[in-house]
């Protein structure tokens, strides 16, 4: 009901704090990752992924990106350690992408954008009873960022595309089981962490990030699959191109960015 807020001129990011006040809080997210003023922490750990490919249920288009669900019903599918002080469930993942290879992504890396980023959402099951109590406390929520560079095909993305011809339009969906996402992580999982929120409204800030400083390689095919999809559903009028569906980094403010060894 009412007017929503999207990524176009007049209902984007610059408008959401209309609506949602925290868009001007003091823990937004994304964020300008500078490398060199990141505090490399000895007390931070390496993270685990525990990822069972039994949990994937569906894919789907909400009108501001394409999201596979999981099961998180129990603890098949979390991802621990490094920052975390629980088990977080695997609850969705979804991906942010532009119109053209130098920007897409959400974080920045000195200023650089990449193509896209995957986020893998995750919520502590140990300490809150439903996801949607997880995603308003402080410590709520876990999302891995990946970010995706242009490059060649990857190997197992195509799983992704070729499904998104199903889910064309703002609320489609369809069956999508034993996805393992594992299959979407470089090889390398050392991380940057800082505490910030989510990148959409309602713009929770309850989200513990962790931002992989390895990317995974992705060809501009694969990723001009995800522009067939549109913002608009089937029976609205004008035809919304799915893309530039990301939030430019917001101020740092007090906070402080960690890095693993
Ligand atoms: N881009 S991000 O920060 O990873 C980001 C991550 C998540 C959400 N929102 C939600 O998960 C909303 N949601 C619920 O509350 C229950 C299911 C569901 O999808 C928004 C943004
Ligand atoms: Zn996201």
């Amino acid at each position: 009901t009412g007017h929503h807020w999207g990524y176009g001129k007049e209902d984007g990011p610059s408008a959401w704090h209309r609506q949602y006040p925290v868009a001007k809080g003091n823990r937004q997210s994304p964020i300008d990752i500078i490398p060199d003023e990141a505090r490399r922490d000895s007390s931070l750990g390496p993270i685990f992924l525990k990822y069972d490919r039994c949990t994937s249920l569906n894919i789907s288009n909400n009108g501001h990106s394409v999201v596979v669900e999981f099961n998180d019903s129990d603890d098949r599918s979390v991802i621990q350690g490094g920052p975390l002080d629980n088990p977080y469930r695997l609850k969705q993942f979804h991906f942010h992408w532009g119109e053209k290879g130098c920007e897409g992504s959400e974080h920045t890396v000195a200023g650089i954008g990449y193509a896209s980023e995957l986020h893998l959402v995750h919520w502590n099951a140990v300490k809150y009873k439903t996801f949607e109590e997880a995603a308003t406390a402080p410590d709520g929520l876990a999302v891995l960022g990946i970010f995706l560079e242009l490059g060649d095909d990857h190997r197992w993305l195509h799983m992704i595309t070729d499904a998104l011809y199903m889910v064309k339009f703002k609320g489609s969906s369809t069956d999508f089981k034993g996805f393992n996402p594992k299959c979407l992580l470089p090889s390398n999982l050392h991380y940057w962490t800082y505490l910030g929120s989510l990148t959409t409204p309602p713009l929770h800030e309850s989200v513990i990030w962790i931002v992989l400083k390895e990317s995974i390689v992705v060809s501009d095919k694969q990723l001009g699959m995800f522009r067939l999809l549109q913002f608009s559903g089937e029976e609205d009028g004008q035809r919304m191109r799915m893309e530039n569906n990301f939030r430019p980094p917001q101020p740092l403010k007090e906070r402080l960015v960690r890095s693993s060894n």
